[in-house]
């Protein structure tokens, strides 16, 4: 036997690190060495099972491709149609799972879910029982991987750009019939080709090697760039090159081309290929590594832009970080601004802090509590009055709100409160900029940016129709919802290391800490008076406090509603006389103690006004 026998040159081509083909110049293939087949997965070291075959009618075909149509044997929305996949709005380099019936229209419903091409989701998956077989198809667009799994039997696909994978059940028994396997392009068996009634090989024990010797290179390769190439300098074109990036069967690969020459005649040509895909992936991996890094470092920023921007309102849970952007945007903005949230979320710290970082924050903010004015003084508030408007009113007019915050923000808390009647001004106010002072003939014009808050549904308010719907529209054009506390008591401690050094200073002790104990309980507190309440007890908790430490039992919580089942049931008339003492009050706080301005605005008499005041012992 002479040294470059048929059987010498094998030995030694397989004893290569790299992949070495060579064909003859009508491109049929001479030599295909070990390593090439392992490159392509023409040799098969996978474990499972299973005989040749075809694809028959009522088979269940589980596809996971991750990209319709270009490593898939050019599958299309007609071989999804087989399944009964019939959808306009896929389209090619789309990524689908799709679990359906071969050739059986309606047999059983296909189930699938697609990503359009350019989709941002890390992971595309789809969890059922297929006619009672469990499937679980996951596309890991992260890691490249599609994973297919069936019963408790997995089968996965590592790919580099695109790959098309399939698992064939069949129909009667529910058993794998046919897996897709790396080498399918060199053995044509991509779900198109399956689909489409090609037979496929056996895997496993009864594995048939594919045998490529003599066969035509462009059976088993696709007829890519480089394939092409190699076939037409083996029919005599002059290229040759050496180490060139390039991609083979959907591989990537490092490719030395030559060309194979005897007595100056063309008889061939040689490709050596080395495979890349691991390094393909380590710098894929480290492209992802670099995205994601950059992806938190801006967001580091962003945390620390919005930290700097609202000092003052403080927390770290997820809720909170997206009102912060939220108000930030608000901000730089001059839309109307409505913010939603129970009593003590931090409505109106959140409307100073809006104001502070907008353009205006060097012009008036304003803050009317429009539920703790009484109805009848609301309007000549809020817009003013000319003198002798009304009895009692001063001798020379007064501004409103609305002119007193001219060129700045005005701040309506609590304007789920106000009548009908004053909703229809404040339209008028925000369509047309202007407004009459109450007795006055005058328009006057404004420039102002309104930012109202409620702690009510305005959607139910409208539907009883005490909040009007135009109104409503005008107001709502961009809302901020700040969540209960107790859905966000990752805040809790950012709230505690705010709150409690300023109460500390406040009162003029040293600073306390909290123990443990005292921290579970607020955590499994309620919270339903939010963070005011949170600001109660913790000064509450720091006067009864002796020492350095806030122990559990200077944490004095109201009963949990849940836990407290009686109800406390008062006479009517104690509750309308408690009712009636915090309106005088109010309108007392308002005025400043003025009584002569508190009686009129309650329309009482001084007599009555007099012995209210005795009644209610109020100061
Ligand atoms: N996120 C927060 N960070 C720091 N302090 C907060 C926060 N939220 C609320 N507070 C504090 O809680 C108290 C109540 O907040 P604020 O008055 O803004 O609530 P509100 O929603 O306007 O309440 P209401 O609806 O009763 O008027 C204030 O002392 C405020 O400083």
């Amino acid at each position: 036997m002479s040294l470059n026998s048929e059987s010498y040159v094998k030995m030694f081509t397989d004893m290569m690190s790299e992949g070495f083909i060579v064909i003859d110049n009508e491109g049929k293939i001479q030599i295909y060495n070990n390593k090439a087949k392992e490159i392509f997965g023409i040799s098969y070291d996978g474990q499972i099972n299973h005989d040749k075959g075809k694809i028959n009618i009522g088979d269940i075909v589980i596809i996971g491709d991750n990209s319709i149509g270009q490593d898939d044997g050019k599958m299309d929305s007609d071989s999804l149609k087989s399944l009964g996949v019939k959808d306009n709005n896929i389209d090619m380099r789309d990524s689908i799972i799709a679990i359906g019936v071969f050739g059986k229209d309606g047999m059983a419903n296909p189930v699938f879910k697609t990503l359009k091409n350019g989709h941002k989701e890390d992971v595309l998956k789809l969890k059922t029982s297929y006619l009672e077989v469990d499937i679980e198809v996951e596309i890991d667009f992260v890691n490249k991987i599609i994973s297919i799994k069936v019963r408790d039997e997995e089968f996965t696909l590592n790919y580099i750009n695109a790959i098309g994978h399939m698992v064939v059940l069949d129909g009667v028994t529910k058993q794998m019939k046919f897996y897709q396997s790396h080498g399918y392009t060199a053995r044509g068996e991509s779900i198109n080709d399956i689909l489409k009634g090609k037979e496929y090989r056996a895997k496993g024990k009864n594995t048939e090697t594919l045998d490529v010797i003599g066969k035509n290179i462009f059976e088993i390769h696709k007829s890519d760039n480089i394939i092409q190439q190699f076939f037409n300098v083996a029919k005599g074109e002059d290229i040759s090159y050496i180490d060139k990036f390039e991609e083979i069967n959907g591989y990537p690969t490092m490719c030395t081309l030559l060309p194979v020459e005897d007595q100056k005649q063309r008889i061939g040509a040689a490709l050596k290929v080395e495979d890349i895909s691991e390094i393909k992936k380590i710098i894929m991996e480290r492209d992802n590594a670099i995205n994601q890094l950059e992806k938190a470092e801006s967001q580091l920023k962003e945390e620390k832009a919005l930290n700097k921007a609202f000092p003052n309102f403080v927390g770290d849970s997820e809720q909170i970080e997206y009102v912060k952007r939220m108000a930030l945007k608000a901000s730089k903005t001059n839309s109307n601004v409505l913010i939603l949230g129970e009593s003590g979320t931090g409505k109106t710290i959140l409307a100073q802090a809006i104001h502070q970082n907008s353009k205006l924050k060097d012009k008036p903010f304003i803050h009317v509590n429009c539920g703790a004015i009484p109805e009848t003084l609301l309007e000549s508030e809020l817009f003013g009055y000319e003198k002798g408007a009304f009895t009692g009113a001063r001798s020379e007019g007064k501004k409103g709100f609305f002119e007193i915050a001219n060129g700045g923000t005005i701040f309506l808390d609590e304007i789920g409160d106000i009548s009908t009647n004053l909703q229809v001004k404040l339209l008028q106010v925000i369509q047309e900029k202007s407004f009459y002072r109450v007795g006055g003939t005058e328009k006057i014009t404004v420039n102002i940016r309104i930012i109202a808050a409620t702690n009510k549904n305005l959607e139910d308010e409208m539907i009883k129709g005490s909040f009007r719907e135009d109104l409503y529209y005008r107001i709502n054009v961009f809302p901020i919802w700040i969540p209960p506390l107790r859905e966000r008591k990752q805040d809790m401690n950012a709230l505690i290391e705010l709150v409690l050094p300023k109460i500390c200073n406040e009162i003029g002790c040293k600073s306390k800490r909290i123990s443990s104990e005292a921290i579970n309980l607020i955590l499994n507190y309620d919270w339903p008076g939010n963070v005011r309440e949170l600001e109660n007890i913790l000064e509450r908790a720091v006067n009864l406090a002796e020492g350095n430490n806030i122990l559990s039992k200077h944490i004095a919580l109201k009963l949990n509603k849940k836990e407290n089942k009686s109800v406390d049931i008062v006479p009517l008339k104690e509750y309308l006389e408690g009712y009636e003492k915090s309106i005088i009050e109010r309108t007392l706080s308002f005025y400043r103690g003025d009584k002569k301005r508190a009686m009129e605005a309650l329309k009482i008499s001084k007599t009555t006004f007099y012995e209210k005041i005795k009644k209610y012992n109020i100061e």
